[in-house]
């Protein structure tokens, strides 16, 4: 755990685990600024993740990832910030290992069931999220994705909310009561 004032939160997990849904709404109930980084490498590219990805590869879409990464956690202007990270912002390991002393990494752990139904019912699914195997489908390939991450979710998280049963206010809540 951090052993300071928490200035950033970041919400790490699988896809569809709520990191969107459930960072805008902590945000806002504690009054701090939001970033979603799947939806600001949108913007900044002019582009949806499956373009980028389509057009320049998993590996294009990670260098940017892990640029805004060290921007969001050693040059943001803002003082306390939630951060909404992507699925796979734990690949950037060194970074996630060393983290800064005032942020707290919270990993909504999902079952696998529940990650499927949700990516299954979720239009934003066909443009934010295309298959990362060879496998060739999001959603088939999520217990093979899951076994390889769960073990770097647990590494580098400092707390691991389980969310299938909760809704995402009674998720902001429980982050919250770390943040204070
Ligand atoms: N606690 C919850 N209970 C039920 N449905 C939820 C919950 N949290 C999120 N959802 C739904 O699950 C879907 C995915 O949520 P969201 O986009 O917030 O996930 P994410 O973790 O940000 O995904 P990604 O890693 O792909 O960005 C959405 O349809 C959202 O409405
Ligand atoms: O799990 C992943 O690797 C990803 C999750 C999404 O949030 C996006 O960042 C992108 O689709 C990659
Ligand atoms: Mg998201």
């Amino acid at each position: 755990m951090p052993d300071q004032q928490i200035n950033k939160i970041l919400l790490v997990g699988f896809r569809a685990t709520g990191k969107t849904t459930c960072g805008r709404l902590l945000a806002s109930s504690l009054g701090w600024g939001f970033i979603d980084m799947d939806e600001e490498l949108k913007k900044r590219m002019g582009k949806e993740i499956s373009e980028i990805v389509r057009e320049k590869g998993w590996d294009y879409f990670r260098a940017k990832e892990r640029l805004l990464l060290k921007e969001i956690l050693f040059d943001s202007d803002d003082k306390r910030l939630v951060v909404s990270t992507g699925g796979g912002v734990v690949l950037h390991k060194d970074i996630l290992s060393d983290l800064p002393g005032d942020t707290l990494a919270v990993w909504l752990r999902a079952s696998l069931e529940t990650i499927q139904k949700r990516m299954s019912k979720d239009s934003a699914t066909a443009h934010m999220r295309p298959a990362l195997t060879d496998q060739g489908d999001p959603i088939n390939e999520v217990m093979e994705v899951l076994r390889e991450r769960e073990p770097l979710y647990r590494e580098f998280c400092h707390i691991a909310i389980d969310v299938d049963d909760l809704s995402p206010a009674q998720i902001s809540e429980r982050i919250l009561s770390y943040a204070r």
